[in-house]
């Protein structure tokens, strides 16, 4: 029998966080994420000895126990955020269009997903991975994977994805509500704003990844709203290769040596809070910070599910949908 199908649907797509925060399901998820060749880009016969032996052995143990501090009664942050975004948003835009949301490593897989969207009579799909600044070890393989399940489709959906919105004003406006409603509620006034962003191996920007000047984009239109200095730095080394800079554990250190001694550090590339904004930031960011002299520390949350994200989301999806719904 043939389904007649003209829903239209919505993914939101994340990167993706371990099941639990156990070693054996974190090693689960490393292996997965570090052997997307979109994320280390090395020879396989050359990384996958390297992934198997001293990575995984010992990675996985050590993240657990990071993951342990931040992980929440419902789950991954990550996931917790991300869903909850999902969530609100579909009661934001009605029952017309459907909005589910999957991760690119782990569960729910954006394979698992798009079926379960197909099914539900979805014919036109919108690929929304939420990742403001284009890069390929994010959005590019998460649109892969999408595009890998529906070659194994016999009927498919048309489909269209969401650009990186990294200057788009309403992202910069979100930004700026964001920060400001959170300083306001501070019980100190931050000498600095650090954006911190997560890092990339510096040879793709050699090879021209507009990653890095998109972040700094991001950055210099969030000052200009705030009327007040923004200063971009690259988190999350990972391996032996040289990473952007500054290094946002560095400056950190350096700071109080500069005699700035209060600081808000807000990580604008991630749109969910995750082990790498509540762990590397809010934890071992301030003690970095504050053993090194610092007075104040503190790190301001991602957008997540606030109304502010609500805002952004909605202006984002309409606009892309306005084609389809013939606006
Ligand atoms: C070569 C390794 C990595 C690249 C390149 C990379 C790029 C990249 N990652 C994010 C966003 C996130 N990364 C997260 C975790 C994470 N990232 C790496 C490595 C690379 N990331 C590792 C090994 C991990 C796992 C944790 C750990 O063991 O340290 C997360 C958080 C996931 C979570 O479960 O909370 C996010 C989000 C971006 C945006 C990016 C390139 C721009
Ligand atoms: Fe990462
Ligand atoms: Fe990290």
């Amino acid at each position: 029998m043939t389904t007649l199908v003209d829903r239209i649907g919505v993914l939101l797509i994340n990167l993706g966080t371990p099941d639990a925060p156990d070693p054996a399901s974190v090693r689960r998820y490393l292996g997965e994420f570090l052997s997307d060749r979109r994320v280390v880009e090395l020879p396989k016969l050359l990384w996958q000895p390297i992934l198997r032996g001293p990575v995984l052995l010992t990675r996985p143990r050590k993240s657990a126990r990071a993951y342990k501090e931040v992980w929440m009664e419902e789950g991954s942050p990550l996931a917790v955020y991300t869903r909850e975004t999902a969530v609100r948003l579909q009661g934001e835009v009605g029952g017309d269009v459907l909005v589910d949301w999957a991760m690119r490593y782990g569960n729910p897989s954006i394979e698992t997903r798009l079926r379960a969207m197909i099914a539900q009579g979805c014919g036109r799909i919108l690929l929304a991975p939420l990742y403001p600044q284009y890069c390929a070890a994010t959005t590019a393989t998460a649109l892969d994977a999408a595009y890998a399940a529906l070659a194994k489709l016999r009927s498919q959906p048309a489909i269209r994805t969401l650009p990186p919105y990294y200057a788009d004003p309403a992202y910069i406006e979100a930004l700026r509500a964001s920060t400001e409603r959170q300083l306001a509620a501070l019980d100190f006034t931050p000498a600095l704003l650090l954006a911190s962003f997560h890092g990339m191996p510096e040879r793709t920007r050699e090879l021209g990844d507009p990653y890095h000047a998109q972040c700094l984009v991001t950055a210099d239109l969030l000052a200009q709203a705030l009327g007040r200095e923004v200063r971009v730095t690259f988190q999350s080394r990972f391996g032996a290769a040289k990473w952007l800079g500054p290094a946002t554990d560095e400056v950190l250190r350096s700071l109080p040596g500069e005699g700035i001694r209060d600081v808000a550090v807000l990580t604008p590339g991630f749109s969910a809070d995750c082990l790498e904004t509540l762990e590397e930031i809010a934890m071992r960011g301030a003690e970095d910070f504050l053993s090194s002299g610092g007075n104040h520390f503190t790190h301001l949350s991602c957008l997540n599910a606030s109304p502010d994200a609500m805002v952004l989301y909605r202006h984002l999806i309409d606009r892309e949908l306005a084609g389809w719904l013939g606006r």
